[in-house]
């Protein structure tokens, strides 16, 4: 890509619902897992041909199965290269590497690779990556400016290491808390990347993550509705700013959307989308959050 040729981005519908495999699948499990996402008997894939303008799914595999799945969309389009825009669902990757060129990074994944794939989304600075390889602000921001330099979306993660001791009452305190610790993790990144680049930011409290269940809709709420404030502070005068968008992770899963299993309190009116990942594992449960997203939007 020459340096002077302007940047282009994929575009995503209002609402996303993304999961990511982690490293809980051999190969051969991911590859039928998208199997049955594709298989119009589940009725998934349906649903969202119908609402293509609404919302989107975005799967994000392992880095070896991101091949074969992009070979599984091509074929399901009786395609013969790779062309995202035209496949049912999108692809994401679960991390890259902070070139935006080819080069001597011996096992790193480099974007241009991922785009070439057809991956329109990168996730980037999950928790377990912060624990477990010790990523950090600095290499989320580095990762998002050279997955946007590639034209594709960063998916950053972002999250607070403890619950709040209360959320009950006034929530103001909890929030605050949170957002002290958001609030540079976020900042970090929309320095990092040009104005007029997509963000997707997936606010996964860390101590939600592989829990029994999700952080409670009261208390996510107002975070959501900080972090959407920061980042629209960070982007305030700059011209051409693009969206972006919040989602939830963390035990995410059926009736959070709606609010079915909370007597109706649902966090689809504070977010963009839901981020799954255990909760995603068995078809149902990607079909029943579809369909509760996909009924909010045939209800508004
Ligand atoms: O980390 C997550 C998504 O990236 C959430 O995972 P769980 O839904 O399994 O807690």
């Amino acid at each position: 890509m020459s340096s002077s040729s302007p940047i282009t981005y994929p575009t995503l519908p209002p609402k996303l619902i993304l999961t990511s495999t982690k490293a809980y699948f051999p190969p051969s499990r991911t590859i039928s897992y998208l199997g049955s996402i594709l298989d119009t008997k589940n009725n998934i894939l349906p649903l969202l041909t119908s609402h293509r303008d609404q919302v989107c799914f975005v799967l994000i595999p392992d880095f070896l199965t991101i091949y074969p799945c992009a070979q599984t969309l091509t074929a399901s389009n009786n395609l013969t290269s790779p062309n995202p825009s035209s496949w049912p669902i999108h692809l994401g990757a679960q991390n890259a590497f902070q070139s935006s060129t080819y080069g001597a990074y011996t096992g790193e994944i480099v974007p241009a690779a991922l785009k070439e794939l057809g991956c329109t989304v990168v996730e980037l600075n999950h928790a377990e990556r912060r624990r477990l390889l010790g990523e950090s602000d600095e290499s989320a921001a580095a990762k998002a400016a050279a997955v946007c330099a590639l034209g594709m979306i960063p998916l950053v993660c972002i999250g607070e290491l403890d619950k709040p001791k209360n959320t009950h009452g006034p929530l103001s305190q909890a929030v605050g808390l949170a957002m002290s610790q958001l609030t540079p993790q976020i900042e970090a990144v929309l320095r990092a990347v040009p104005p007029d680049a997509p963000v997707i930011f997936a606010y996964e409290p860390v101590w939600a993550i592989g829990a029994a269940e999700p952080a409670g809709v009261d208390y996510v709420g107002p975070v959501v509705q900080a972090i959407r404030e920061v980042a629209g502070r960070a982007r305030a005068g700059t011209s051409k700013a693009a969206e972006v968008k919040v989602v939830y992770g963390g035990s995410a899963g059926p009736g959070l959307w709606s609010g079915k299993t909370n007597g109706g309190n649902g966090l689809g009116k504070w977010v963009d989308g839901l981020f799954l990942g255990r909760f995603a594992h068995e078809i149902s449960g990607i079909r029943a959050v579809v369909e509760e997203v996909v009924e909010s939007l045939d209800k508004s």
